[in-house]
């Protein structure tokens, strides 16, 4: 029989000093890491994880396991706890709730000290929170569900560096979703063949254009050749329509210095946006986003490769949370889902998304997935991006879903049309114009939103081709990234 045994200690938080600090392995709950009691502070930061535990894993361990070795923990205990204020620094888990209609998944919410991060550092907050938790082997699945963020943390963050309503005031367009399309195909084109393509684009009606994720610098198109025949069919359609109009460059490169060169050059030019791809990491993306708070420039956003982890339910990490770190890390522009188009996209999954990029106060809501009130701090606003499959046919649904601070980006539904990109392009300008006219006006357009488009068609040739090219085309497949939620009049939340 070892001391451990004859201690007593019990299977929860161990109190005597001896039995705590003595060389050898003990549960994370008896090392202070689950207390349901916990009242969390204000300044702490929240989080919220799915746990699957192993069989035969109790969840009150799994969760005080989660805590634990995203803060002080280890699998062992070590000399040096005793020299560390470990009541202050340890992660709590808190407060443990079956997932509605999943047996063996819980929601399990942890409450960090602020103290634990260093401000204004994705990066640091990140290697914390889904450091090395998530290959943890008593958990057979983790997923980071949502955050709670506290103004005191946000305070140490840039934010966006020019947000919705200085982008409007720089685009000059206010009272309508901005359009845009991205460039097909992706890969490929001539520096100069592309160049037409934008310039018949935003010639025809479109705000923007818009280099690809995997749009760099390859042989067939060097990045400053782009840039060039970008920017002369930039400012010809500036030129011809009396409108500002973008490109975003894509500056995703190897290396910072790199990226730096490519953005410099595109301000050298006169371009009003950069983009970047979420693969280049958090701390790239902070150093973008600072980089365009000094020169003047939106920073556009690609959230190339998150369907890798933030797809499944039971594991990876919700885009809710990383929408919510890319407003923190300044970016101006996020692509957060269409609902109706070709990528994963539940209603009110993406509801949560836009909600997160675009309030000022974002509160409880299980219904969209968020699980706390977060409040902005003055952070500015993010604009959402839509994109990915989507025709001017949707032009109703989507300005129902979506909102109106929102961009609207049909690549295959720009290029595609049968008439032509420009003709393309003012198809869907068209759509949406008549759309918000007739929301402005009053009309039900999630009713008659086919009939007002319809209409519209009989004067509009380009519209009249789009809707017989695209009017059919639906992406009807069954979400894997939506709520669970199921409401009750006693939810204890
Ligand atoms: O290529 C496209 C859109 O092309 P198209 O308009 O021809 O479908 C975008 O990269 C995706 O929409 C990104 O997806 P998400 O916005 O979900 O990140
Ligand atoms: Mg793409």
């Amino acid at each position: 029989m070892n001391e451990i045994t004859e201690l007593k200690i019990p299977d929860s938080k161990i109190t005597d000093a001896k039995a705590r600090y003595r060389p050898g392995v003990l549960k994370y709950r008896q090392m202070g890491y689950w207390e349901p009691d916990y009242e969390p502070k204000d300044t702490d930061i929240l989080a919220l994880f799915r746990i699957t535990p192993q069989p035969g894993v109790e969840p009150e361990e799994a969760a005080a396991a989660v805590a634990g070795e995203s803060s002080t923990a280890t699998w062992t205990v070590v000399w040096t706890d005793r020299l560390t204020d470990c009541e202050y620094y340890r992660a709590r888990a808190y407060r443990l709730d079956p997932v509605p209609g999943t047996p063996g998944q819980w929601f399990a919410y942890i409450a960090y000290d602020l103290d634990l991060f260093e401000e204004g550092s994705i990066a640091n907050l990140t290697a914390s929170i889904i450091g090395n938790v998530f290959g943890f082997k008593p958990l057979k699945a983790l997923r980071l569900e949502d955050m709670r963020i506290p103004p005191h943390y946000l305070k140490t963050f840039q934010g966006p560096a020019t947000g919705i309503v200085v982008e409007r005031e720089r685009m000059n367009v206010y009272g309508r979703p901005l359009l845009g399309a991205t460039m097909k195909p992706k890969l490929g084109l001539s520096g100069r063949n592309y160049g037409r393509v934008v310039y018949e684009a935003l010639s025809g009606g479109l705000d923007f254009t818009k280099d690809d994720e995997n749009i760099n610098s390859q042989p067939f198109m060097h990045w400053r050749d782009r840039y060039l025949y970008c920017m002369e069919a930039v400012n010809k359609a500036m030129a011809e329509t009396g409108e500002v109009k973008g490109t975003y460059l894509n500056v995703t490169a190897a290396t910072m210095e790199d990226m730096y060169e490519r953005a410099e050059f595109a301000k050298e030019l006169g371009s009003v946006i950069v983009m970047i791809d979420l693969v280049i990491g958090y701390t790239a993306i902070q150093s973008m986003a600072k980089w365009a708070r000094r020169n003047d420039m939106i920073l556009h956003l690609h959230r190339a490769g998150h369907s890798t982890y933030t797809r499944q339910k039971n594991h990876g990490i919700s885009f809710r949370v990383i929408t919510k770190w890319m407003r923190m890390a300044g970016v101006d522009h996020i692509h957060a889902g269409t609902v109706v188009g070709k990528l994963e996209g539940d209603p009110a999954t993406v509801r949560g998304f836009y909600d997160t990029c675009r309030e000022i106060h974002v509160p409880r809501n299980l219904e969209h997935g968020i699980f706390f009130d977060q409040p902005w701090a003055s952070l500015k606003k993010l604009m959402p991006v839509a994109s990915g499959g989507i025709h001017a046919g949707q032009m109703h649904q989507l300005l129902e879903h979506l909102g109106e601070d929102v961009v609207l980006q049909f690549g295959g539904g720009t290029i595609g049309h049968p008439m032509g990109i420009a003709a393309g392009a003012t198809a869907n300008r068209v759509a949406l114009e008549v759309m918000i006219k007739a929301r402005n006006e009053g009309r039900d357009i999630r009713r008659e939103g086919p009939e007002i488009l319809n209409q519209a068609a009989k004067w509009c040739q380009p519209l009249r081709a789009a809707l017989d090219t695209w009017r059919d085309v639906t992406f009807d497949y069954a979400s894997t990234d939506s709520v669970d939620y199921v409401p009750t009049p006693t939810a204890a939340f």
